[in-house]
């Protein structure tokens, strides 16, 4: 058992006895700051962990972002067993598992992707119980083996993601969901964990009945989504607003919604011969070519992504600035699960969609192209919905929650262009009566175009056939933009005074309440914006702290620029290393002691022990030349001779004798209780700071040595992930960063070529012992 474990027992009756208030036992405190850096828990996340592990079934409903998680990854380092987690996408396990990883969490995956060793040996560590946290697809789940291999573990908790995907109603329906629920078979007296961010009731219901979850205790927390800003601007033909949008964000990622995939790969070649990284992403490209824009996408090297709605599941970047919908969403639904994909890290994400008429007309020829009648009626109102989100007058986010069943309290969410943007009164009387008679006059027999081609006085060809230049309407709002007179009906439709009739051409009617107000005489005043523009160009300098504490930004660009670094050279994405949020909270508290370190939010001891010395050294660099108040730590720190024994502290120290005493990797990361990477950053940090350690045991075989050698004096210091690639996936990253490791203390980094054949230890001039 690792030390993290001991040091932690799972004492399961205790919190039962404590009731759901877990906070109240400290050590559970003590476990989220230890192993995820965090003081305190998000919203239901401590009543999520606490009805776990008194060991009730348990159903978590939390928006994107919420911090799900952590309800299944907490109690696995609590309890005594292992704990499996079903998650439908291979492609994400590597790096959810080198995220846990990075934490001190020991983790890890089975999938197709895996060699036979690979599968072995992670087999081995869950039977050794050094893995605490297995994940799997639900194909390989229900397999017979599967369940009797289970059958022989001790299994603590199961958790299943994404629990949506076992519903036909939800938008990701995976039938081998529906067969996880036999998975009790194998471990009958693990509580069952499910969680989704999807909102609806009837995939609720599925969820409940279908994973045959035992009187579950329910927990389903606000869906609002606090960090992001909404807003809706006018289409122009130039993309005038969408660049300077995509400037506001450049280097961040963002990914821009479209309609079809012709448009995608138009909208990415634009793009790029405006000088944005940018590449499309639909069904229509082969699986190999999906991948490898993913990829880029995910590892910071493509940051813009053109996508149809394609591409969603299976992004799991938590650090997306901006999401465009270019064209309309399908749903309202839809809308909020593709904007969720913004700010997932709980920084600030914009969600802009941009609307025309001319789109809107689009969208309704797709829906009358439907041939079923009901399926046509009902993306007919599915499309309305999202027509009335584009063009009301009050908040979004209330509207979007509300359809998705929840409540908004606030008239003013303070985050939607309808509530920020600067709106003003206008007495509407005089136009409004021109508007209802108009429909009136025309027979209420046409839409809202044909209408306002007569308000405005136009000589068309239709408008000639139908006589309607002889009426006493035509052009008595000739002096008013087209795109007013659009919004006044929507509006006029929103305050019940026109009515749309459901027909394929949808005609505008006056209703009972629109004839009295012409009756009365009434006066009408309504609210519309003053000015509608491009997000970008309305507001000033986006907020990006959502603490609202001050922050060093030059203080984080160098962070985020170790971080780069450091994500390179480990293969990792730049979150594994340190989310946006934790870099933010160190340019904010500038820790200069280890000490002082481990209080940043999202620093537990894993990380502190990996991650501190270099971090520290860059926080330090730059103060210094900021000329901020040196600290006695810093002032010691001259030489390297003399900053190593500051650097390399104790823990690490420990760890190269264990690796001189001849333990492998996994054994090291097993005796001291941390992974087998943080094991590796130790060592890369003694060879680097000169200490003697006996480690040429750990490199692979020559033969294999000799090959990954022969990419890296190609690739010599690319990222990781290309060497990792260009070998095929043949070897393992730490089998790459020790044989990179053994180069660099040879020299062989800067391009010098060291011999493949050479003897290690002398190449690395080692001795036992040391
Ligand atoms: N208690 C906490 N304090 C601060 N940050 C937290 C806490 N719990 C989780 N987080 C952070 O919040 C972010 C979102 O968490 P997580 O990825 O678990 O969300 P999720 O609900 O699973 O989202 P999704 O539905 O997108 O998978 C992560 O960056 C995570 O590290």
């Amino acid at each position: 058992m690792s030390r993290a474990l001991r040091q932690f027992p799972c004492d399961r009756r205790r919190v039962v006895a404590a009731g759901v208030g877990i906070g109240e036992n400290g050590w559970v405190l003590e476990l989220l700051k230890t192993h995820f850096g965090y003081d305190a828990f998000l919203p239901l996340q401590e009543d999520i962990v606490g009805s776990v592990m008194a060991g009730r079934d348990t159903f978590a409903l939390m928006p994107t972002g919420g911090g799900k998680s952590l309800c299944y990854q907490l109690p696995a380092m609590a309890l005594p067993g292992l704990t499996l987690v079903v998650s439908p996408l291979i492609a994400l396990m590597k790096d959810q598992v080198d995220a846990l990883e990075a934490n001190g969490v020991p983790a890890g995956f089975i999938n197709s992707t895996q060699t036979n060793a690979e599968l072995s040996q992670v087999v081995r560590q869950v039977r050794s119980g050094e893995i605490k946290l297995l994940y799997v697809a639900p194909e390989r789940a229900i397999e017979a083996r599967f369940a009797d291999f289970l059958g022989t573990l001790n299994v603590s908790l199961v958790a299943i993601d994404e629990a949506h995907c076992v519903s036909e109603w939800g938008h990701d329906f995976r039938p081998a969901y529906r067969e996880l629920r036999n998975l009790r078979r194998s471990c009958p007296d693990a509580p069952v964990i499910g969680l989704t961010a999807t909102a609806t009731r009837q995939v609720r219901a599925d969820i409940l009945s279908q994973l045959g979850l035992r009187e579950p205790r329910t927990f389903i927390s606000s869906f609002n989504r606090p960090n992001l800003s909404y807003s809706i601007v006018p289409k122009e033909r130039d993309l005038s607003g969408l660049l300077s949008l995509l400037e506001k964000y450049r280097g961040e990622s963002a990914i821009i919604y479209c309609g079809s995939r012709k448009d995608t790969e138009e909208m990415a070649q634009t793009l790029t011969d405006r000088g944005f990284k940018a590449e499309p992403y639909h069904a229509g490209l082969n699986a190999d070519v999906r991948r490898a824009t993913q990829e880029r996408f995910i590892r910071d090297r493509t940051p813009i992504v053109v996508a149809t709605i394609a591409f969603g599941m299976g992004i799991d970047k938590p650090d997306v600035r901006l999401v465009v919908h270019y064209d309309l969403p399908k749903s309202i639904e839809s809308y909020y699960q593709e904007t969720g994909r913004a700010g997932r890290d709980g920084e600030p994400g914009e969600c802009v969609l941009f609307y025309s008429y001319a789109g809107k007309s689009k969208q309704e020829y797709f829906v009358n192209q439907i041939e079923d009648a009901e399926e046509r009626e009902r993306a007919r109102q599915r499309l309305n919905q999202v027509i009335s989100l584009c063009t009301l007058n009050s908040c979004r986010r209330r509207f979007v929650l509300q359809y998705l069943g929840e409540e908004w309290p606030d008239e003013n969410c303070g985050a939607c262009d309808n509530c920020v943007g600067p709106r003003e009164q206008y007495e509407a009387t005089e136009i409004t009566q021109k508007v209802l008679s108009a429909v009136i006059r025309t027979g209420e027999r046409f839409g809202a175009a044909h209408v306002i081609d007569v308000l405005r006085g136009s000589k068309g060809e239709r408008i000639l056939k139908q006589g309607h230049d002889q009426l006493s309407v035509h052009g008595i709002a000739a002096d008013s933009p087209r795109d007013e007179l659009r919004d006044l009906v929507e509006e006029l439709k929103r305050e019940g005074m026109l009515a749309t009739s459901d027909a394929e051409f949808p005609t505008l009617s006056v209703t009972q309440k629109g004839r009295q107000f012409l009756r009365n005489r009434e006066t009408l005043i309504l609210s519309r914006p003053v000015e509608r523009k491009a997000p970008s160009e309305s507001r000033g300098e986006r907020t990006r702290d959502p603490d609202g504490g001050a922050y060093d930004q030059g203080l984080y660009s160098a962070l985020s620029a170790l971080r780069r670094q450091i994500a390179d050279e480990r293969g990792v994405p730049a979150f594994v290393v340190f989310g946006n949020r934790t870099l933010q909270d160190m340019a904010r508290i500038v820790p200069r002691t280890p000490t002082e370190f481990s209080r940043v939010s999202g620093v537990g001891r894993a990380k502190l022990e990996d991650l501190g010395a270099p971090f520290l050294e860059c926080i330090n660099a730059f103060a210094r030349q900021q000329g901020w108040p040196e600290t006695a730590a810093i002032a010691k720190k001259a030489t390297p001779a003399e900053r190593a024994p500051r650097v390399v502290n104790q823990s690490y120290r420990e760890t190269g004798q264990i690796i001189s005493d001849g333990a492998s990797l996994e054994e090291a990361a097993s005796e001291r209780g941390l992974t087998a990477g943080t094991i590796l950053g130790h060592l890369e940090r003694l060879v680097e700071e000169g200490v003697e350690v006996e480690w040429a045991h750990l490199l692979p075989p020559e033969e294999g040595r000799a090959e990954i050698e022969s990419v890296l004096e190609i690739l010599g210091d690319n990222p990781m992930r290309l060497v990792w690639e260009e070998l095929e996936g043949r070897y393992s990253y730490d089998a790459i960063r020790l044989v990179r490791l053994a180069r660099r203390s040879a020299g062989g980094s800067q391009g010098k070529p060291s011999s493949s054949s050479a003897d290690p230890r002398s190449m690395l001039g080692l001795r036992r012992g040391g």
